[in-house]
C-alpha cells in the first residue's frame, strides 16, 4: 500500500504526516497484538514533589538493552517482538539512514489518560533526534507549541495506522501533547521509536 507524505509546514521543525501507512486490516491486527503481548506498567511520575501515577500504561523495547530515563522514570527496555521488528522495518525504509534502537509504547486506555506538554530532548537521543510515532487504534489530537513564540501552535489528529515524523530542530523548538477529552472513546496504542546510543 502506497500511502503519501504531508508536510506540517510549522517555522524550525521538520514534520511528516502519513495517513494510512498501515492498511485498516493491518492496523487492527497489530493493535490486538500488542494489546494483549504487551507487558503494559503504570508508573508513577514526580511533578513538583508530588507523585502521581502517569496517565497512561506504558512499555520500552530495546535491541541494545539501553535504558530510557525522563520524567523522573528509568524505563528497562524488553527486546523487541516479532511485531516491533516488523514495525520498525517498515518504517526504515521511509528513513534509510536511521536505524532505531528503541520503542516507547503508550497505551490510552480512554479519554483520561494523556501525554503532558513534553519535548523529547533528552542528552541520549542525541541532537536532533529521528522520532517516529504510529497510531493504532481510536484516533487523538494531537497538538504542537513552539518553545519560545506562543503565538506558533497547530493541531491535528492522529488517525489510526497513521505515522508522524518529527525531526531536524523539532524537539529542540517545540513541545507537543496528547489531551484529555471527555467524549467517551476507545483505546489508542501509540509506539514511538527513537535511537539511543
Ligand atoms: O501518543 C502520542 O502520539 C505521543 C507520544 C509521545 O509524545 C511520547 O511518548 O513522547
Ligand atoms: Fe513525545
Amino acid at each position: 500500500m502506497q500511502t503519501e507524505a504531508l508536510k506540517i509546514e510549522l517555522p524550525e521543525s521538520d514534520i511528516q504526516y502519513f495517513s494510512g501507512f498501515f492498511s485498516p486490516g493491518e492496523a487492527a491486527r497489530l493493535f490486538e497484538t500488542l494489546r494483549r503481548e504487551i507487558p503494559w506498567q503504570q508508573d508513577d511520575i514526580r511533578v513538583f514533589g508530588k507523585t502521581y501515577p502517569q496517565p497512561r500504561l506504558t512499555a520500552l523495547f530495546a535491541n541494545n538493552g539501553k535504558p530510557y530515563a525522563y520524567s523522573n522514570i528509568t524505563m528497562i527496555p524488553h527486546l523487541f517482538t516479532g511485531e516491533l521488528l516488523e514495525i520498525k522495518q517498515k518504517i526504515e525504509r521511509l528513513l534509510p539512514e536511521t536505524s532505531f534502537t528503541t520503542c516507547l509504547l503508550n497505551l490510552y486506555r480512554d479519554g483520561r489518560d494523556s501525554n503532558g506538554w513534553h519535548a523529547d530532548d533528552e542528552s541520549v537521543l542525541g541532537r536532533n533526534p529521528v522520532i517516529a510515532s504510529v497510531t493504532l487504534g481510536e484516533e487523538r489530537p494531537f497538538h504542537f507549541k513552539h518553545k519560545k513564540d506562543p503565538s506558533l501552535k497547530h493541531k491535528m489528529i492522529l488517525e489510526n495506522g497513521s505515522l508522524l515524523i518529527m525531526k531536524g530542530e523539532t524537539q529542540h523548538c517545540w513541545l507537543h501533547q496528547v489531551p484529555k477529552t471527555k467524549r467517551p472513546i476507545g483505546e489508542r496504542i501509540n509506539l514511538t521509536f527513537r535511537v539511543i546510543r
